[in-house]
């Protein structure tokens, strides 16, 4: 969830908790268009993240070590490696919840990332989905997405206003898309954990990122959600760029499907980088990840 979508939903817990209380009656009619665009994001040179020669230190232990890796517009790009291979650490630097202590990161060609606050680097099209679902459980999985779509400065909604034809479409859009259509209605907490993840990720595409990213987002899903996400991912691929860190190399096989780029991360740094089926006859990747 963006820091924005939780100040949003804060916004509506508040009233309804007003609501409640029978408290005044002005309510909280609040505007997102306070704060100043980051900037527009340029695309024309095929890139969308360019991070090179991160180095991110806790206590002298480098985390990330000199860490560079390219994403193209529109790539779904799997990022594999051990525990504490710096995979948590890279997306943290990227979204603004880390510094590096040295290093570029940039979005497009012109967005120098490491100058941006985290909730403007969520507003310029980076959304990022944690390794557990959080949605607003007490809300329909409808409501969830209409708090999204208002959380999004760009369109200017306030919380309480009501949906226009257009945005009415989008989350049809949407739910169409998670496979959430028949659910629409429900309450959210009521949903199965792969449910949860894929309103999540609805959540996000609400904001329409230009890249997304994605932490573990099938650990503790079954098969069938797993191929499901699968699929979903595929067809979103294109249309966004997506950075999937994932443990599960039967979804990173299908993700891939036999043609695409896996990055194997291994102590802060890139270890291997080419086609699944390659990494995986790596000796050095092997002997660090696959071969335990
Ligand atoms: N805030 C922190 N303070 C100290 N050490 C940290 C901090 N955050 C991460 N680390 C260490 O940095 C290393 C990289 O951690 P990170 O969480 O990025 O790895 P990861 O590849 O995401 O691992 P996993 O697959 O287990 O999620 C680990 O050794 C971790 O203990």
């Amino acid at each position: 969830m963006t820091p924005d979508l939780m100040e949003a939903g804060t916004q509506l817990r508040q009233a309804h908790e007003q609501r409640v209380n029978n408290v005044g009656g002005s309510g909280g009619d609040a505007s997102y268009g306070r704060v100043a665009r980051a900037g527009v994001p340029e695309f024309a040179q095929g890139v969308a993240l360019y991070v090179d020669d991160i180095t991110v230190s806790f206590d002298g232990f480098r985390a990330l070590n000199a860490l560079s890796l390219t994403i193209n517009v529109g790539e779904l790009r799997c990022i594999i490696g051990p525990n504490g291979a710096g995979k948590t650490t890279m997306m943290d630097v990227i979204t603004g919840k880390t510094r590096p202590d040295k290093g570029k990161v940039f979005f497009g060609s012109n967005i120098d990332l490491l100058r941006l606050r985290e909730n403007d680097i969520a507003q310029i099209g980076i959304g990022r989905k944690f390794q557990k679902p959080t949605v607003y459980e007490e809300l329909s999985v409808f409501e969830n997405l209409e708090l999204a779509l208002k959380a999004d400065r760009r369109v200017r909604a306030s919380v309480f206003s009501r949906l226009t034809g257009a945005q009415l479409d989008r989350i049809g859009e949407i739910l169409a898309l998670i496979h959430l259509k028949d659910a629409a209605q429900r309450t959210a907490g009521l949903l199965s954990h792969g449910q949860k993840q894929w309103l999540e990720i609805g959540m996000l595409l609400m904001q329409d990122p230009k890249l997304l990213l994605l932490d573990e987002p099938v650990a503790g899903m079954t098969d069938e959600e797993t191929e499901r996400t699968a699929e979903l991912f595929l067809s979103l691929e294109g249309r966004h760029s997506l950075v999937v860190v994932e443990h599960d190399m039967k979804f990173v096989d299908q993700l891939t499907e036999g043609r695409k780029k896996v990055t194997v991360l291994h102590e802060g740094s890139v270890l291997a980088e080419g086609l699944l089926a390659d990494v995986q006859a790596n000796d050095k990747v092997v002997e660090v990840y696959l071969g335990r």
